[in-house]
């Protein structure tokens, strides 16, 4: 596709109907560890704005760790994963019943969804969370997402926001990522960095990524800092979905598509987002080994996997799940959604399409992956 002009990336967001807003802890509390009602109010009269206009809007809010523990009488975020998990589970009701009164007031209602990184991995769960999103806003809600703090095991977070937005965005199929935080846009070079300059237009993200130096958190309650931010905006960029990143205080002009914060272009055509869900959430379970003939088909991006061209199964898989199909060397081509279980998948290899069917019946005449839910890696 061709590189969009900046003015073009800002009349899309402009124009976006359905927009995804990230907004980091920094921007919604205070460094005691208690809510800022008044910034979180302010962003909140931002987002109504949009939605009264007929926009969607989903909100990804963090915070809920950098809200409870001041109640909790801490006087830092701690650090110990427990500790968290107890201020989140504080912290998310009090960001909750504020978002509640701060919506009401423009009779808007809201509603909350707390995410695991499982969520969006196993696709019945994924679908669960996109159908509650989509009649959410049905409804005319705003649905609140934050990632559930208090259950998701450490090793098994997404651990900031950044990253699930993108998803959600996703999810959503939105038309606009806006990423809040407490820095005004990019910088060249973390902001507190003599001579780093301000970046109001990126045209290619993965290009961006070379040449800025991005760095952690600035503040005592954010956690992704920077890196987490320029993931996001390259997994929206990939999926055909411009992005936005300023601070919360600029969301109305933001969404608006004034020239605030910097603009990421979409680097590719907008692709299905069951295809970006296999490309970017679904975590293979078990692995396809294609022969030279399958491999080739496969690289030529508009061929089913068939039975017939594979020479080994491993892992324990369900039909449904995510598999890496990779050659014969153990270099991943592509990740797909398997058609059939694991231990049904030896019987089939090497045989064609007339010969499943007599041999096997005629369920099992189908690709192990079908061209569909196959996306080359
Ligand atoms: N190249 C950069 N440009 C702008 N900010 C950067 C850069 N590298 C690191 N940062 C830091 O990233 C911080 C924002 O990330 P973070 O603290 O995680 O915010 P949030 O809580 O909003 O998610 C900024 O305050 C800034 O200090
Ligand atoms: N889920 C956590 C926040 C995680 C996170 O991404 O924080 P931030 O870097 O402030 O966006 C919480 O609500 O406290």
């Amino acid at each position: 596709m061709n590189t969009p002009s900046q003015a073009q990336v800002r009349r899309a967001i402009a124009e976006a109907q359905t927009i995804v807003v990230k907004v980091g802890s920094s921007s919604l509390t205070k460094p005691s560890g208690h809510l800022d009602p008044e910034r979180l109010n302010a962003l909140v009269a931002a987002i109504a704005r949009v939605r009264l206009m007929g926009g969607r809007v989903v909100l990804v809010s963090s915070g809920a760790i950098a809200a409870g523990f001041g109640p909790l009488g801490f006087e830092a975020r701690p650090t110990d994963v427990a500790d968290q998990q107890a201020c989140a589970a504080v912290g998310q009701g009090l960001l909750m019943a504020q978002y509640e009164n701060a919506f009401a007031r423009y009779g808007l209602r809201v509603g909350q969804i707390l995410i695991t990184v499982s969520d969006t991995i196993a696709p019945q769960q994924y679908r669960n969370v996109r159908r509650t999103l989509e009649r959410l806003l049905d409804l005319g809600a705003v649905p609140i997402i934050n990632e559930n703090d208090s259950l998701a095991s450490n090793e098994i977070r997404f651990g900031d926001n950044d990253r699930l937005s993108a998803l959600i965005a996703n999810i959503v199929v939105a038309d606009a990522l806006v990423l809040l935080t407490d820095v005004d846009a990019l910088y060249t070079a973390p902001p507190s960095e003599p001579g780093s300059k301000r970046i109001s237009y990126v045209p290619n993200v993965e290009d961006a990524l070379a040449n800025v130096q991005v760095g952690g958190t600035g503040s005592n309650v954010g956690t992704g800092g920077m890196v987490t931010k320029m993931e996001a905006a390259r997994v929206a960029a990939v999926s055909g979905i411009p992005a936005v990143l300023t601070c919360a205080s600029n969301a109305g002009p933001a969404m608006m598509g004034d020239p605030v914060g910097t603009a990421f272009a979409p680097i590719n055509d907008r692709g299905s987002s069951r295809r970006l869900w296999i490309g970017f959430a679904a975590h293979p379970q078990g692995t396809l080994v294609a022969d030279a003939g399958a491999s080739n088909a496969v690289r030529g991006g508009a061929a089913s996997l068939l039975a017939a061209g594979v020479l080994e199964v491993k892992g324990n898989f369900a039909a449904g799940d995510a598999v890496w199909i990779d050659n014969e060397a153990g270099e991943h081509l592509a990740k797909g959604l398997v058609g059939f279980d694991s231990e049904e998948i030896p019987q089939m290899l090497g045989r064609n399409t007339a010969q499943l069917k007599r041999f096997l019946g005629e369920e099992y005449a189908h690709p192990l992956v079908h061209r569909d839910n196959l996306v080359l890696v």
